[in-house]
């Protein structure tokens, strides 16, 4: 039977930490093999009981990578033990490859302190309450940035996209995701869309009130339905702040790429990328998200998350939709085929640059503060508008309800703040904007996150909420030989210390593109939108993003 010290006799290696719980139980699967298991404010440390020093190695396991522990009681009825079993997922060395990743690491320990089976799971339960806790309190941090939390238990609404990227959300899920979600204890319900703009008119409808997430399976084009739904809303000023969540199962997934960046990890992609951003889910840390709202010229007004792009970029995004089978490949191989008929796009180009720096430092999201707190920065004036289950859904009362009642199955015009930066699209830009004197471009790309796709590092400077658009601009004459040379470096982030003559970067607030000819492509956030003049303005921190 195992024995539990009641007096702590250790402390952390560094000699702060002090042990708030020790116990000494034996191993699942090998009952002969005992383990010296002590809790620290900070970690788990595990160490092998056995009579020869060499085989006590130890193992501290840091609560920051905990996503949660959980207990159970022993499949056989005959056995009075208990169980708690502990998730980790520290960053690890990749087998057979240089570079570390999330890697899952599960402790399982079995309490056996009496013969009484109730006894022994209460005292589990008693490990996985202070693991739990620990692990809450133990949040990644970063310098700079501050959090706020989902409220806890999250009830969050998963929507996927059985379609995204070469079609394997639905496996990415069942997978990698359920598991993680299950391990934290996060309830959850899956809605798989049937179509286009299903998420859209869903989030538009859905009673609020029931969910403290809505997170995203799929590429950032689902993700820009649901932010467009929610400003689409009459009470869009309380639902944008509804914690947003993106788990990468598309073949861009720039924002999954981006908060893995911001977060300081080393770049992933794949798989590797889904647990990273699984992993920030858990931890439910949520943050203020800049949105840009876009307007078009039949008067149309979007808001997006992540980029606007004329000309070389966008029409790679579009065109190489047929090479999705080979999934983030398709960039590349888009990239490749449209280099070879490298074309010249006219148009004017006009912006608002940034001054100064943001007054508004990054701000303490905690908690979720009255609707009009977020829009206090000079650039979004309130405009006194009103403001675990673990199910398999494949369609959605309350969506169905929204789709009878509006009958038509067009979409209202988003609501939102006034943009104030802004002149009619008819009207000539404000005097203190910049007119660019070129009016022959290779491509226009404005980027207010970090990466254009998993492997692309288009804007190294970017952050979650700065209210700012990092402009990008790339003049005629530039040679096939350059250009390719420009996307090669920005895998890297390096395009703008490569000092190329043709490539412009300038940080705006607003801008407006007015291209010449009669047709062409204009994406936002990667979603082909209605081709001619268009404009745009950022709104710091307007809406809320579970990162890390
Ligand atoms: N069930 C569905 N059937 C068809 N289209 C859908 C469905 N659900 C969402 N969509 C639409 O599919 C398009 C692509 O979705 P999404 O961006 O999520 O995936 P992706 O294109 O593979 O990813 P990425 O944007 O990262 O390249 C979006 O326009 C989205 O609105």
């Amino acid at each position: 039977m195992d024995q539990r010290k009641t007096e702590p006799d250790s402390y952390h290696r560094n000699g702060i930490a002090q042990v708030v719980l020790y116990g000494e139980f034996t191993a699942t699967a090998n009952r002969k093999v005992r383990y010296a298991v002590s809790l620290t404010e900070i970690d788990l440390t595990v160490q092998k009981i056995t009579s020869t020093p060499a085989g006590r190695s130890k193992v501290v396991f840091n609560l920051r990578d905990c996503v949660g522990c959980r207990t159970f009681k022993g499949e056989d009825n005959t056995d009075v033990g208990a169980y708690f079993s502990a998730y980790f997922y520290p960053f690890k060395r990749r087998w057979m490859s240089s570079g570390v990743a999330r890697q899952r690491v599960e402790q399982c320990f079995r309490v056996a302190l009496a013969q009484d089976s109730h006894a022994n799971l209460e005292e589990a339960q008693r490990w996985a309450r202070a693991i739990n806790e620990g692990s809450i309190r133990q949040l990644p941090q970063r310098d700079g940035v501050l959090y706020s939390e989902v409220r806890r238990p999250c009830r969050v609404m998963l929507l996927l996209n059985p379609h995204s990227g070469k079609g394997q959300a639905l496996s990415l899920f069942t997978g990698h995701v359920q598991r993680m979600l299950t391990e934290a204890g996060v309830p959850h319900t899956l809605v798989i869309t049937e179509r286009q703009n299903h998420a859209r008119e869903l989030v538009r409808e859905v009673d609020l009130s029931q969910w403290d997430a809505m997170v995203i399976i799929s590429g950032d084009g689902l993700l820009f339905e649901v932010v467009n739904g929610l400003m689409e809303r009459e009470d869009w000023e309380a639902a944008i702040q509804t914690p947003l969540g993106i788990l990468p199962g598309g073949s861009g997934n720039a924002l999954a790429a981006s908060i893995h960046h911001y977060s300081g990890s080393q770049p992933v992609s794949c798989e590797e990328l889904l647990v990273s951003c699984g992993f920030m889910l858990c931890k439910g840390l949520v943050s203020r998200m800049d949105l840009v709202s876009v307007h078009t010229a039949s008067n149309q007004r979007l808001f997006s998350f992540l980029s606007l792009a004329w000309g070389f970029v966008a029409d790679v995004d579009i065109e190489s939709e047929k090479y999705r089978h080979v999934g983030a490949a398709r960039f590349t191989v888009g990239t490749l085929v449209r280099l070879a008929s490298l074309r010249v796009y006219q148009g004017r180009l006009a912006y608002l640059p940034v001054e100064e720096p943001p007054s508004r430092p990054p701000a303490q999201v905690s908690p979720p503060p009255p609707a009009s707190a977020f829009c206090s920065s000079l650039l979004c004036r309130p405009s006194g508008a009103s403001p675990g289950q673990n199910t398999f859904h494949n369609s959605c009362n309350s969506n169905n309800a929204a789709k009878a009642k509006r009958g038509d199955g067009t979409a209202p015009a988003p609501r939102g703040p006034p943009d104030s930066l802004l002149a009619p699209l008819e009207q000539p830009v404000p005097g203190d904007w910049t007119v660019v004197e070129e009016e022959d471009f290779v491509l226009m790309l404005a980027m207010y996150q970090s990466h254009l796709a998993e492997d692309l590092l288009a804007a190294p400077g970017a952050a979650l909420e700065d209210g700012v658009i990092h402009l990008f601009y790339v003049k005629a004459g530039i040679s096939r030989t350059a250009l390719l040379r420009l996307f090669l470096a920005m895998e890297k982030g390096a395009h703008l210390a490569s000092s190329c003559p043709y490539l412009v970067h300038v940080k705006v607030r607003a801008l407006r593109l007015e291209p010449f000819s009669p047709k062409g492509v204009i994406t936002v956030d990667g979603e082909s939108v209605e081709y001619g003049p268009i404009q745009a303005q950022v709104h710091g921190g307007l809406a809320r993003l579970i990162s890390g």
